[in-house]
């Protein structure tokens, strides 16, 4: 102390500044270690990205702590573990807290929810710093594989629907068991045949993509008339894949801003749907002109999803993140959409699903029946020339509605049904929608 009150008069100022600063960092630094050496990892639900896609990363540390808390945590929240099973996931519940061990270091995860409109989900794991090493390099791999091999072992298809609070829509889902599958769709076998190779290339084309430089998504627009099978080729191409699918109900999306993010918080093996695209949002206009200015009154009046909306929501920069995803719109009518909306290389594959063939017909009552002749198919295969009718209604007909009902009455039920059509079509084929009976006009089964 007394040489340094001997020397201090004689130091530049800036030295002093630059060493009492750099003293006061270095204790500070030290001090605060002292008295908070816990360090803190957050992991967010929608965090993530790139090619894992969002929520990956909390999706295998929520896997791997369900496993742990089992028997640790006291507030847990069940959930079924897959269809038909009787066992439940326990999973955190909110604000919950878990130690865990790990090569000798404990760690402590908080199951933390913000508030707001839309609750915001995280894990914030806390550890000392001493562990930092261990901790960054080998423990958090570790979660991520077991997490994995969890999920991977208890995989559920899941059906999310947006579903709309005060302010915005956002994801929810429920377990998805549909079960149309490929085997139960009545079409033109090299059709199907030619479906599924389609989305076999499409499964096993990530390297593919990326050597042509694009996105790894692909969309199929499905159209042709009520009843034809659209909503089943949609879950069986779901289960063909055991993708999870996205349904978007357009109705309730109230922004271009919104839709894309209800895009950019699906995750990869999924297929986005938007059903009946003609009825869900002015998509048959032209794209906007001129890019929206600042809001006015008449403007939030007018917010609705747009054609260009739409487009950038399939196209824009985010479709490149996460990749394997498919995306389907359906429509009824056709010939009502923007030629951009469903240009190939944004819908690039288009089916038409159509009118009940005989083809098709025995595939049902072969499925229905377990019949591949009956002395009646001749006369439906006549009728069916002379009339049109939906998979749906031949089903509806084949379906036995009583103990009483066997193949012969089902199929003399689809006779009668055929025959009044044809009878009265006249012998004109319904060539347009339009001309298609209105669901009130059908007449079911008596
Ligand atoms: N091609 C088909 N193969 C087997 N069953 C079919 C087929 N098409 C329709 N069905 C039967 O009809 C029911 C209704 O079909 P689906 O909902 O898939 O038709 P859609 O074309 O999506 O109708 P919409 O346009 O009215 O939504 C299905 O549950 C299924 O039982």
């Amino acid at each position: 102390m007394f040489v340094w009150s001997m020397v201090r008069p004689f130091l530049p100022r800036t030295l002093l500044k630059y060493y009492i600063g750099h003293l006061m960092r270095r204790h500070a630094r030290w001090l605060v270690g002292f008295l908070d050496p816990w360090l803190t990892i957050t992991i967010g639900e929608h965090d993530g990205g790139g090619r894992m896609g969002f929520g990956v990363v909390y999706d295998r540390a929520k896997a791997y702590l369900s496993n742990q808390c089992a028997s640790r945590a006291r507030s847990l929240r069940a959930e079924l573990v897959a269809r038909g099973a009787d066992r439940f996931v326990l999973s955190m519940d909110h604000n919950e807290e878990i130690a865990d061990e790990f090569r000798g270091a404990t760690v402590w995860w908080h199951s933390v929810s913000a508030g707001g409109a839309v609750p915001q989900r995280s894990y914030r794991l806390v550890f000392h710093e001493r562990h930092r090493e261990l901790i960054v390099e080998s423990y958090l791999p570790h979660v991520s594989r077991e997490g994995r091999a969890i999920m991977a072992s208890r995989r559920r298809q899941k059906l999310f629907m947006n579903t709309v609070d005060r302010h915005n829509s956002s994801w929810s889902y429920v377990v998805f068991e549909h079960p149309s599958t490929f085997d139960t769709l009545a079409m033109d076998p090299a059709k199907k045949r030619a479906i599924m190779d389609d989305l076999d290339a499409f499964r096993n084309g990530r390297d593919y993509y990326a050597r042509i430089g694009k996105a790894w998504k692909r969309g199929y627009l499905l159209y042709g008339p009520p009843g034809t099978g659209k909503s089943s080729m949609i879950a069986a191409m779901a289960n063909y894949l055991d993708y999870d699918i996205y349904n978007i109900e357009l109705t309730s999306v109230t922004t271009n801003i919104e839709l894309q993010r209800l895009f950019v918080e699906t995750k990869a093996k999924s297929i986005i749907v938007v059903e009946d695209i003609d009825c869900s949002a002015d998509l048959t206009g032209k794209r906007d002109k001129n890019p929206p200015g600042p809001d006015t009154n008449e403007d939030v009046a007018a917010r609705k999803v747009t054609l260009s909306g739409m487009l950038n929501a399939i196209d824009g920069l985010w479709s490149a993140c996460g990749g394997e995803r498919i995306i389907v719109f359906t429509t009824n009518h056709v010939e009502k959409l923007d030629p951009a909306l469903i240009r190939r290389g944004r819908m690039d594959k288009h089916i038409e699903m159509s009118y009940c063939c005989f083809e098709a017909f025995r595939f049902l009552a072969k499925n229905y029946h377990g019949i591949e002749a009956h002395p009646l198919f001749d006369e439906i295969k006549a009728l069916l020339h002379e009339a049109e009718i939906t998979p749906a209604d031949v089903a509806e007909h084949l379906m036995p509605k009583c103990a009483a009902d066997d193949a012969e009455s089902c199929l003399t039920s689809l006779v009668k049904a055929l025959a009044e059509k044809a009878k009265g079509n006249g012998t004109a084929k319904i060539n347009s929608m339009d001309d298609f009976p209105k669901d009130d006009e059908i007449v079911l089964d008596k």
